[in-house]
């Protein structure tokens, strides 16, 4: 069995508090993008993982998708596999790409071996591999709270918009971001804003992650003033970062630095 397991998006980004156990509760809509991954399955003697395009720092048993296995063999007898993930989506970029690997072989275990899981089922599994694992389950535009879990209907629609997502060879993990990051209140209830004009976004719509971090990377700053500068309707770093999105009417092209990685759509979700 092979899919495509894609990356998110995040529109707007509220760290709202500190919580007791160390992570934060936000706010934070996901959307779905298609650059993606290639993760193949396929029943096997003895249980093999093997990746191939760019290098996933860790080792193999630390892997999401190693370790979703793992934990669903806790439950259920599943017989050996062999795994290969050709991996495309950018590391450290804000982009959810491991979660995406391991909720989409959470996924794919469940329909090879006809586990009978509900997507609540999945969602339980999911949770325990990573903060962004549910939000891949179901895969739709959603407003996610807590520690990204728990989710809510959003209408919001980009379908049929354009988007060029720009990675500018930076990595910051996750834990890093979260540090430097100061928990406040949201001054405008997101869910509203996202479901209001478009063009309030600009100046309304924030990911709370860029205060620190465009200080620590001047780059991204510029990134985004280049996307707004081409006529991008709304820009912003995605997730933790480094990874900036601009979104557009129309279908644009910009010369950036070829040390890029670069994702250009039109909008399907
Ligand atoms: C920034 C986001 O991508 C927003 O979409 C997510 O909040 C990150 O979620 P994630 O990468 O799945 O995060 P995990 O792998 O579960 O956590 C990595 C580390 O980030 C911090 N962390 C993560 C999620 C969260 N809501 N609060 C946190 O403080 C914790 O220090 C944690 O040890
Ligand atoms: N399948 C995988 N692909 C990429 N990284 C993985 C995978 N499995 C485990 N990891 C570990 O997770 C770390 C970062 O993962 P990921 O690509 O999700 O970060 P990200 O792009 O910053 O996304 P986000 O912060 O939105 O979750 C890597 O450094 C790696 O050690």
């Amino acid at each position: 069995m092979i899919v495509f397991p894609n990356a998110k998006i995040n529109l707007g980004l509220n760290i709202v508090e500190k919580r007791p156990d160390g992570y934060h509760n936000i706010e934070s809509c996901f959307y779905p993008v298609g650059w993606s991954d290639v993760l193949e399955v396929i029943p096997s003697d003895t249980l093999k993982f093997t990746t191939s395009g760019i290098p996933i720092p860790g080792s193999k048993e630390g892997n999401l998708c190693l370790k979703a296995f793992e934990l669903i063999s806790k439950d259920f007898h599943l017989s050996p596999v062999r795994v290969h993930l050709h991996k495309v989506i950018p590391i450290g970029a804000g982009l959810g790409g491991g979660s995406s690997d391991g909720a989409w072989m959470i996924k794919v275990l469940n329909s090879l071996f006809d586990l009978g899981l509900s997507v609540d089922g999945m969602h339980y599994y999911a949770q325990k591999l990573g903060a962004d694992c549910p939000f891949f389950i179901e895969n739709k535009p959603v407003m996610t709270r807590g520690i990204g879990n728990v989710f809510e209907p959003v209408q919001c629609s980009l379908k049929g918009l354009y988007m060029l997502l720009i990675y500018p060879d930076i990595a910051i993990s996750t834990a890093e971001a979260y540090q430097g990051v100061q928990p406040k209140t949201p001054e405008h209830p997101l869910l509203s804003l996202l479901e209001g004009e478009r063009q309030i976004w600009k100046d309304k719509v924030h990911n709370q992650f860029e205060t620190h971090l465009f200080k620590k990377y001047p780059l991204l700053p510029q990134i985004k003033n280049t996307l707004y500068e081409h006529g991008a309707i709304y820009a912003s770093m995605t997730g933790s970062g480094s990874c900036v999105y601009g979104i557009f009417e129309k279908e644009t092209s910009i010369d950036w630095d070829p040390a890029y990685k670069v994702f250009a759509e039109r909008i399907k979700y």
